[in-house]
């Protein structure tokens, strides 16, 4: 494909987006339709979606519309390409711009920084100085990281074993267990050592909040809210543990034992209802359903979806998560409350109020990351029963 059919397909996928379907899926039925398609132009026309998707604000004031050839349009100028040369109407190109398009206006600085304002005060108080530089992290591509299964090897023999196979890496400050991938990332899902469950894809920060768990050998341990159980594995790998996982939509869960067993790890799936029958934990992790604002530069679209009402039942949902696993820590156990959100209404805020209307607990330790530090934003708030 030439450089201007790849825009004319990513201005088709995008407006398929823009009414409703899932970006996901518009690209894999595009990629289905399209067997002219390379890897290559599937790969740039992928980018050219989740970058356009990422600065959905800005490029549509740049490209004077909020179309999928608005976005494109908008991404090329803030990109500095000339536009009259790929927007040329000829063979598969997308015509020239017309109308409104030909006169961008200037952006307002939420505009610029692809921030929706109704959010801006929650994230302004949440962020403090930080909101404008973690807002234009928000706008570019995240990083590629893997975790090493430490079950299986150490972090410099795996990386040396990726570096056999091409695939570059350097270890991230973020995790003992981090390698950030800087080439050939798309070879990583056909490697050895992936096939073999010496690495997993997984974000820094992630592994991060796994690495501020207390995680004894041989202790009992729930991850409530396990969805494909990144957590899990992360966590088996780093101690001996017996492990159980739930969630409220057991499907989710339904990769993970294959996963586990290509790492080498043992994790007992529970079913809606059962976590009571197997309790009390040494330790229950809930990484609870939120915002997802710390991974918008991996899940763009959902910057532009959340509302004000689905937020709240967010939050009625976490506070509700909060009071049941409560329920299922020993005394003298943790519960590690974790999201991947920026505002503080779904962190320390919510963990505040379960402070004030729960007795016998206190916090231990907190961590707050954004994507400044590397990662996607997180948060973990660690708490103990002491009665
Ligand atoms: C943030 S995701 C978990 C991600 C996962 N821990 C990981 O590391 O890949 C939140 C999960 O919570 C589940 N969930 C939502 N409401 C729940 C509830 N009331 N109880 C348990 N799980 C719930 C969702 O189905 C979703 O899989």
């Amino acid at each position: 494909m030439t450089p201007a059919a790849r825009l004319s397909a990513a201005i088709g996928i995008l407006d398929r987006i823009l009414t409703g379907a899932p970006a996901e899926q518009a690209l894999t039925n595009w990629a289905r339709a399209s067997r002219f398609a390379g890897s290559g132009d599937r790969a740039a026309v992928r980018d050219l979606v989740f970058d356009a998707l990422r600065c959905r604000r800005s490029f549509a004031r740049l490209g004077g519309a909020g179309t999928g050839r608005g976005l494109i349009l908008g991404g090329l100028r803030a990109s500095g390409q000339e536009i009259a040369a790929l927007f040329t109407g000829e063979a598969h190109a997308p015509a020239p711009p017309e109308g409104p398009e030909l006169a961008p206006q200037a952006a307002s600085e939420l505009e610029a920084l692809d921030c929706p304002d109704w959010l801006a005060p929650d994230l302004q108080a949440s962020l403090g100085a930080d909101f404008a530089p973690v807002m234009e992290a928000l706008r570019h591509r995240a990083p590629v990281f893997l975790r090493v299964n430490l079950a299986r090897g150490d972090r410099p023999a795996v990386a040396a074993g990726l570096a056999a196979e091409g695939i570059a890496t350097r270890p991230h400050p973020l995790a003992d267990t981090a390698l950030e991938v800087t080439g050939n990332a798309r070879r990583i899902q056909t490697s050895a050592a992936y096939r073999d469950g010496l690495v997993e894809l997984q974000d820094a920060a992630s592994q991060a909040v796994v690495e501020a768990l207390p995680l004894e050998e041989g202790a009992r341990v729930l991850d409530f809210c396990a969805g494909g159980g990144g957590k899990s594995l992360a966590m088996a790998g780093r101690a001996r543990l017996r492990l159980w996982a739930h969630d409220a939509d057991p499907r989710r869960m339904r990769d993970l034992p294959a996963r586990a067993a290509r790492a080498g790890v043992d994790v007992r799936l529970l079913a809606p209802g059962e976590p009571a029958r197997h309790g009390p934990f040494d330790l229950v992790l809930a990484d609870v359903p939120c915002s997802g604002s710390g991974s918008w530069r991996r899940a763009p679209e959902g910057k532009w979806s959340l509302t004000p009402e689905r937020l709240q039942a967010l939050l009625g949902i976490q506070s509700g998560i909060l009071d049941e696993t409560a329920g299922l820590v020993r005394p003298g156990g943790h519960l590690a409350y974790a999201t991947c959100s920026l505002l503080g209404r779904e962190n320390g805020l919510q963990t505040d109020a379960f402070l004030a209307r729960s007795a016998g607990w206190r916090r231990v330790r907190q961590l707050r990351l954004t994507p400044l530090d590397g990662g996607d934003g997180f948060f973990l708030d660690l708490l103990e029963r002491i009665g």
